[in-house]
């Protein structure tokens, strides 16, 4: 794992065993589409659930509650501001999951929410916030996501939900009808990026301005994902005393892995290692929220959903566990002729 230098010692002692927390994982949908334009991604939930997400959860020896999927409705005459189509809509729906998330891990239960598009996770760590008030965030993603509606090219919420919870960019972001209820709630220094590739000269600006942790993969290549992660823990959580949420945008592997999503960027992270990632972020045990968003199951063929949905499930079960290590009775012996 880590390697020992006097720096990392405490990481590694904190660090060096299986996940091990016994919290409940609870798990909901958030078929949300509307901060972006292609309406397939509200199907992921539905996708997962088809390939026993939840069962297979189960069966790696984990309580999983499933809380179903939550029910979005359009605000009625909800009018267009700056370039953003439906803010009312998102903003309502957004309200909705904040509190779901909030609801899940006020039971004690690890959240996992699917979804839907990455403007979800405005919602996702808002309702997080709300539980864990000091919270670093992990953000993997082609994308930094942190465009602010008067800077976003496109006007696809799912391309500026850090904009809205972090506190230093306010004075740059309006507040847009139907977000009333949102309070900033994060800090630029509790945010890493990791894997990102396709960045906005507003968040070029945004990341050097406030210097905020990324690695991009041309990092990952120079350093080697498991230096990158130690990196990312001593920049946002050095001592392990805050909880983490892990925001995993499918478009961070490459599109040969995840080819059905919405955005897709070339020359991204191998499916291996984004599950040794997340396998590294979930030794320590400081995760208590999970975002699984972008899986597009209308987009590419038959073939390309399948890769997509299965690397997504595998990504979650490389978090929770799944190991392809066999476990020894402690009774085997070698067979002699
Ligand atoms: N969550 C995502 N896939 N975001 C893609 C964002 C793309 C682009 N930066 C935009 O703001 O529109
Ligand atoms: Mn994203
Ligand atoms: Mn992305």
């Amino acid at each position: 794992m880590f390697l020992f230098n006097s720096r990392n010692i405490r990481f590694i002692n904190i660090c060096r065993r299986y996940y091990s927390t016994n919290r409940p994982i609870g798990v909901f949908g958030a078929p949300f589409n509307k901060g972006q334009p292609r309406p397939g991604v509200k199907y992921a939930p539905e996708a997962l659930r088809n390939v026993n997400l939840i069962k297979n959860l189960s069966l790696m020896g984990h309580e999983v509650i499933d809380h179903g999927d939550l029910k979005f409705e359009a605000v009625p005459n909800d009018t267009a501001i700056y370039n953003i189509q439906t803010p009312r809509t998102i903003g309502k729906a957004a309200k909705q999951i904040s509190d779901k998330v909030e609801e899940i891990l006020r039971c004690g239960q690890t959240v996992v929410t699917l979804g839907g598009d990455h403007s979800m996770s405005v919602a996702t760590i808002h309702g997080h916030a709300k539980v864990e008030n000091d919270l670093a965030i992990i953000w993997i993603d082609a994308h930094p996501d942190i465009n602010t509606p008067l800077t976003s090219a496109s006007g696809n919420i799912h391309g500026m939900p850090l904009s809205f919870l972090t506190k230093e960019l306010q004075p740059y972001v309006p507040k847009l009808p139907g977000f009333e209820w949102l309070k900033p709630c994060i800090s630029v220094k509790d945010i890493a990026f990791i894997g990102v590739r396709d960045i906005d000269k507003a968040e070029r600006y945004i990341i050097d301005k406030y210097n905020i942790t990324t690695f991009t993969m041309r990092d990952i290549d120079k350093l080697g994902m498991e230096c990158v992660l130690e990196r990312t823990i001593e920049a946002i959580n050095p001592t392990l005393n805050k909880k983490i949420h892990m925001s995993f945008d499918i478009d961070s592997l490459d599109p040969a892995f995840a080819p059905s999503t919405g955005t897709p960027v070339p020359y991204g992270l191998s499916l291996r290692e984004g599950m040794f990632l997340v396998e590294e972020i979930a030794l320590t045990n400081k995760v208590t929220g999970i975002d699984l968003v972008e899986i597009n199951p209308d987009l590419g063929s038959q073939r390309d959903q399948f890769t997509t949905i299965s690397a997504a499930a595998e990504v979650l079960y490389a978090f929770f566990g799944k190991r392809t290590k066999t476990q020894l009775p402690s009774d085997y012996v070698l067979p002699k002729p």
